[in-house]
C-alpha cells in the first residue's frame, strides 16, 4: 500500500488498479481468507473496477478483535502523553502524504480533489486535537468524612467498533479513532464496501506512528460483516455513521449485549433564509448546504426556506451559480463537483427528481445524467447539480434524505412559520439561518430541533466543535471534547481511611 501512495502524485482518473490486501490486524495486511465473495469496487469517476473486496466472515472478524483486545490492554495503560505521542506522530505522517491520499480518496469517492484535501486536513487535525486531550484525561477526588476518601478515574471502554459510511472515508474513520485511542481504547473499522481502499492506509500509518500490534485494524465488508462485530461479545462500542434503518439495526444488535452506541444517521436539515440577509453570503451557504461531495453529505441543508420577498432574486442568482459548477474529472484542480459514489445511487437520486417533477416540483436547473466530453469519464456517475422550485412541505423530495446535489427551495412568510415547518420531521443533524438581526438569530438557533444551527454560514465543522443529531439523526456526537464522554467511561474508587461500622453488633 505504501507503494500504491507513492504512485500517486503520476496518476490520473482511471488508471489505478488495487492489488494489496485491504484487511490489516495485528499490525499488518491480511490476506482474504477465501479469496471467494469477491465484491467489486469502482472507480465513480469512470466506472471501472479499482478492487475487489472481499468481506470478512467470522473467523476473521474474530481475529480482528482478538488482535484489538492484546492491544488494549497495553495501550489503555499507557498514560495520556504517551499516547498523544504516539497520535501526534500519526498525524504528522497523515499530514506528509495529504495529496497523495486526498488523490486515493478521489479514485475511491468521486468527489473533488480540492474537497479531498480539505479532509484529509480535518482528519490530521483530529488526531492533533485529541492527542492535545489525551494528556487531560483525569478524574476527581472526593473528600469524605473521617480522613476518608473517593476518587474517579477515567479509564477506557475496551475494543470499539466503528462501521463507516462512503462520503468521508478517511475522514470518517480518523473522527471514530482519534477520540477513541487518545481515551485508552482499541478499534476495529469497517469502512463502507463502496469505499473499501483509504482506511487500510490509517492503519499503516498508526503502526508506523507507534501504536501496539492490532490497536486500529481494519475488516472488510458489509451488513454481513457489520452484523458479526455489532454481536460480538468482546465489544465493549459501536459508533456508527450511516442511514437510519441501519442505525436502528445496529442499536437493536447492541441491545443485546448492552452496548454503549454512537449513531451519526441521516438529515433532510432545513436552511432558513430572511429577507434582511446578506444576499451573496445566503446564496453561497445555499450552495454550501447542498453542493458539497456531489451533496452526499448527512448534514447538508436541503430544504431551502426563503423568505417570500427576495425568493426570485435568490432564485436567479442561486440557478446562476448552481449552473457554473464545474462537474468532470474529480483529479482536475477546476472540478468543483465530481461523480456520485455507485450508478445505483445516481439513478436513485435521477429517479427522486423525477418523482418531484411528478409530484409539481418546478426543475429550474440541472437534475439530469452528465457524461463528459472526455471517453474515460463516459463510464462515470455524474449528474448536473438541481434546483427545485414550486416545493412544498409534504412532496417526497422534501421529506426524503435524498443524498445527492439537488436542492429544494420553498418560500415562507413569518418566522413562526418557518420554524414550524422546519422542524415538521422525524430528523434533527444539523440546520441553518441567514440573517443579519443578531436576536432573530439566536432566537431562530434556540428553537430549530437539530444537533447543529449554522448562523450566516453552513458545514463548518472544525473538529473542536461537536457534531452529532437530535431526533432520528441519532445520539452521541463526534468531535470537541464532549465526545471523550463516549469513549470512556468513570470509575468511582471509595477508600476508607478509619475503621469499619460494627453495624450487625457481632
Ligand atoms: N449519515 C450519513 O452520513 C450517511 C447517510 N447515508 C444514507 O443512507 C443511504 C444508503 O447508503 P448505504 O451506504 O447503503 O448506507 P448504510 O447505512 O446501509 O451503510 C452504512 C454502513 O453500514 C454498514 N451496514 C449496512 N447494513 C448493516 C447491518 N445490518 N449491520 C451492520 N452494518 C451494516 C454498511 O456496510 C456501511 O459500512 C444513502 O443514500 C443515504 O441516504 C449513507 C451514508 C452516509
Ligand atoms: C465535513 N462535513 C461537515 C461537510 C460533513 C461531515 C459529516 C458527514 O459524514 O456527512
Amino acid at each position: 500500500m505504501a507503494q500504491l501512495l507513492e504512485s500517486m502524485p503520476s496518476a490520473s482518473t482511471g488508471q489505478v488498479v488495487v492489488t494489496d490486501h485491504l484487511n490489516f490486524w495485528g499490525g499488518c495486511r491480511v490476506k482474504p481468507k477465501d479469496g471467494i465473495n469477491a465484491e467489486p469496487v469502482h472507480e465513480p469517476a469512470t466506472g471501472r473496477k479499482l478492487c475487489d473486496m472481499f468481506p470478512c466472515g467470522k473467523e476473521e472478524v474474530d481475529q480482528a478483535i482478538q488482535s484489538a483486545h492484546a492491544a488494549y490492554l497495553k495501550w489503555s495503560k499507557m498514560a495520556g502523553m504517551e499516547r498523544a505521542r504516539v497520535m501526534l506522530e500519526a498525524a504528522r505522517i497523515i499530514r506528509e502524504r495529504r495529496d497523495n491520499i486526498a488523490k486515493l480518496e478521489v479514485i475511491n469517492n468521486g468527489k473533488s480533489i480540492t474537497e479531498a484535501r480539505v479532509d484529509i486536513d480535518v482528519s490530521w487535525q483530529t488526531l492533533e486535537y485529541y492527542a492535545g486531550i489525551a494528556g487531560t484525561l483525569a478524574g476527581q477526588h472526593i473528600q469524605l468524612p473521617g480522613g476518608s476518601f473517593a476518587y474517579t478515574r477515567r479509564e477506557a471502554l475496551g475494543v470499539c467498533v466503528s462501521i463507516g459510511a462512503w462520503n468521508y472515508p478517511f475522514q470518517i474513520a480518523c473522527w471514530k479513532s482519534a477520540p477513541a485511542l487518545a481515551c485508552g481504547n482499541a478499534m476495529v473499522f469497517k469502512p463502507s464496501p463502496f469505499t473499501a481502499v483509504t482506511a487500510v492506509i490509517l492503519a499503516e500509518i498508526y503502526k508506523e506512528a507507534g501504536v501496539p500490534d492490532g490497536l486500529f485494524n481494519v475488516v472488510q465488508g458489509g451488513a454481513e460483516t457489520g452484523t458479526l462485530l455489532c454481536n460480538h461479545p468482546g465489544v465493549a462500542k459501536v459508533s456508527f455513521t450511516g442511514s437510519v434503518p441501519t442505525g436502528k439495526k445496529i442499536m437493536e444488535m447492541s441491545a443485546k449485549t448492552v452496548k454503549q452506541v454512537t449513531l451519526e444517521l441521516g438529515g433532510k436539515s432545513p436552511l432558513i433564509i430572511f429577507k434582511d440577509c446578506e444576499l451573496e453570503n445566503a446564496v453561497r451557504g445555499a450552495l454550501m448546504a447542498n453542493f458539497l461531495t456531489q451533496g452526499e453529505v448527512c448534514c447538508n441543508g436541503t430544504r431551502v426556506y426563503v423568505q417570500r420577498e427576495i425568493m426570485p432574486v435568490f432564485l436567479e442568482e442561486v440557478v446562476k451559480r448552481t449552473k457554473a459548477i464545474s462537474v468532470g474529472d474529480p483529479l482536475l484542480e477546476n472540478t468543483r463537483m465530481g461523480a456520485l459514489i455507485t450508478r445505483q445511487h445516481l439513478d436513485k437520486v435521477l429517479g427522486f427528481v423525477s418523482q418531484a417533477k411528478t409530484e409539481g416540483a418546478k426543475v429550474l436547473c440541472g437534475g439530469e445524467a452528465f457524461i463528459p466530453i472526455e471517453p474515460k469519464l463516459k463510464g462515470g456517475y455524474y449528474m448536473s447539480p438541481c434546483v427545485l422550485d414550486n416545493c412544498t412541505d409534504d412532496m417526497t423530495c422534501v421529506k426524503e434524505e435524498i443524498f445527492g446535489p439537488v436542492m429544494s427551495v420553498m418560500p415562507f412568510d413569518t418566522e413562526e412559520e418557518v420554524l414550524k415547518r422546519a422542524n415538521n420531521t422525524t430528523f434533527g443533524l444539523a440546520s441553518g439561518v441567514f440573517t443579519r438581526d443578531i436576536s432573530r438569530a439566536h432566537r431562530v438557533a434556540e428553537n430549530l430541533q437539530a444537533g447543529t444551527c449554522f448562523i450566516n454560514n453552513y458545514n463548518i465543522s472544525p473538529v473542536e466543535v461537536p457534531f452529532g443529531g437530535y431526533k432520528q439523526s441519532g445520539f452521541g456526537r463526534e468531535n470537541g471534547q464532549v465526545t471523550i464522554e463516549y469513549y470512556s467511561q468513570l470509575k468511582t474508587v471509595v477508600v476508607e481511611m478509619g475503621d469499619v461500622d460494627d453495624y450487625f453488633n457481632c
